[in-house]
C-alpha cells in the first residue's frame, strides 16, 4: 500500500463569517464557530445574542447575508432546508412544531423527507415506515400516545414527538433549539438521557440551551455567543468561570 497524506478530520459543522441582518439588527455578526463531530455541544448566550437566527442560517430556514456553512467538510451555504435535511442535519424548533390534529403516528408519517404528495401517501401505507415510527416512539417514550392526537399531549410530550419526528429523518446531527424550554423536570431528564443514548451511538448534537444545569450536564462542548458571535467555547467547567461569559450574561 503507498505512503498517503492523512485524511484531516473534518468537524461536523463550521460556519466562517456567518452574517445576517434584519433591518438595522446585526443578529448574526461575522461568525465563524466549529462544532465537534460525534459529541454533545452546546450553543449558549444571553437572550437575543442571535442563537435561533445562527440555526436558521445553518438549516436553511433563512438566507445569511454572507459568509459559509460546512458540514463534514461540504459547502452547505443558502441550501434549501430540505437539502440540509438530505445533508444529514435535523432540527428541533424553539416553538415545537407538530400538526395538532394529527395523530402522534400521522404526525411522524409525515416527518419523512417525501420528495412528492404521491410517495407521501403511498408511504402512509408503508408499514415498514410505521414500524421505524413505533421504534422512535418507544425510544423517547410516548409510544403508548401512537393514536392521540398531537394537540392532546402536553407540551413536553410534543417536544418528544418532535424529537421523533427528526429521528425519522436519520440524521446525523441533531440541532436542539430550547428542548428544556417549557417542559417539566421529569422529562427534561427523559430528554437528557436520550440526547445521552443517541450520542453514545454516534449522533452529534448542537443544542441552544437556557437550562444551564442540563448544558453543564450533558454538553462536551460550549460555544458561547453575544451579540451574533462566539466570545468564548471550551469544557463546560472552563465556560462557567470564563469572564468574558460572565460580563456577557451578567453584564459585570
Ligand atoms: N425575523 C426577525 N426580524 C427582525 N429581527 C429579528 C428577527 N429574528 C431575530 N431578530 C432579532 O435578532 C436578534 C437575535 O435574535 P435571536 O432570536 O436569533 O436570538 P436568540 O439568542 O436565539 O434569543 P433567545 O435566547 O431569546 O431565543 C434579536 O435582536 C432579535 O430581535
Amino acid at each position: 500500500m503507498s505512503a498517503q497524506a492523512p485524511v484531516a478530520v473534518a468537524s461536523s459543522l463550521e460556519t466562517v463569517e456567518l452574517t445576517k441582518s434584519f433591518g438595522g439588527v446585526t443578529a448574526v455578526d461575522h461568525a465563524s464557530v466549529r462544532f465537534v463531530d460525534g459529541k454533545v455541544n452546546g450553543l449558549i448566550g444571553p437572550n437575543g445574542s442571535g442563537k435561533t437566527t445562527f440555526f436558521n442560517c445553518v438549516t436553511g430556514m433563512i438566507k445569511p447575508d454572507a459568509g459559509s456553512v460546512a458540514y463534514r467538510g461540504n459547502d452547505i451555504t443558502r441550501h434549501a432546508s430540505d437539502r440540509v435535511a438530505r445533508a444529514g442535519i435535523g432540527r428541533s424548533f424553539q416553538l415545537c412544531r407538530v400538526f395538532p390534529r394529527m395523530t402522534v403516528m400521522e404526525n411522524l408519517l409525515v416527518a419523512v423527507r417525501h420528495p412528492s404528495l404521491r410517495t407521501l401517501l403511498r408511504s402512509a401505507d408503508d408499514e415498514h415506515e410505521r414500524e421505524r415510527a413505533r421504534h422512535w416512539l418507544r425510544r423517547v417514550g410516548i409510544d403508548h400516545l401512537e393514536q392521540a392526537e398531537a394537540r392532546n399531549l402536553s407540551y413536553g410530550q410534543q417536544k418528544l414527538l418532535e424529537l421523533a419526528g427528526v429521528l425519522m429523518g436519520d440524521p446525523d446531527t441533531i440541532m436542539l433549539d430550547e428542548p428544556a424550554g417549557g417542559v417539566n423536570p421529569a422529562l427534561i431528564g427523559r430528554i437528557a438521557t436520550l440526547v445521552r443514548e443517541l450520542n453514545d451511538e454516534g449522533k452529534t448534537f448542537i443544542i441552544v440551551e437556557h437550562n444551564m444545569e442540563m448544558v453543564m450536564s450533558l454538553c462536551d462542548h460550549v460555544v458561547v455567543f453575544d451579540r451574533g458571535r462566539p466570545i468564548a467555547e471550551g469544557a463546560p467547567s472552563d465556560i462557567q468561570k470564563d469572564p468574558r461569559v460572565l460580563e456577557a450574561y451578567l453584564g459585570v
